[in-house]
């Protein structure tokens, strides 16, 4: 069975949040393959454990390297805990990466709580399941 690909990014202060549900559901986390911008890589392999492939830190273009991951149909599941109450100053690479998620239908989670949905939904480690791409 092909393992899904994930890819995990928090902003500063939502790193915190993210590291307690990767934590939370890290067994689910280990049958995946996982990537993730490099400041919230780094901590999800240092403090949880999980091995990831490390893009470079979001505001140096790692959303932008795991959007061109989506673009060749190479992501499976996106889970983003943005921060909504800072700003950001690559916020235009933020956005190019929500919407690619809309754009190829890429599962995309940006808060905790969607995120426990998604990855404890029967759908989510289904081999039979996978969403319909757009054809363009
Ligand atoms: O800024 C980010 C996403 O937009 C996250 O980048 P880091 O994981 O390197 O902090």
């Amino acid at each position: 069975m092909n393992k899904l690909t994930l890819a995990l990014v928090a902003h500063d202060h939502k790193k915190p949040e993210l590291l307690a549900w990767a934590n939370q559901h890290k067994k689910i986390l280990e049958q995946c393959n996982l990537v993730a911008t490099g400041t919230t890589g780094g901590l999800v392999a240092d403090e949880i454990g999980l091995p990831v492939q490390r893009f470079k830190s979001g505001p140096l273009g790692g959303d932008q390297q795991i959007g061109a991951l989506i673009a060749e149909n190479k992501l499976d599941a996106l889970f983003f805990f943005w921060d909504p109450l800072n700003a950001a100053p690559h916020d235009p690479d933020v956005k190019a990466l929500l919407r690619l998620c809309s754009v190829w239908n890429v599962p995309v989670a940006c808060t905790p709580a969607t995120a426990d949905l998604v990855v404890t939904s029967p759908l989510f480690l289904s081999p039979e399941y996978k969403p319909v791409k757009p054809h363009f």
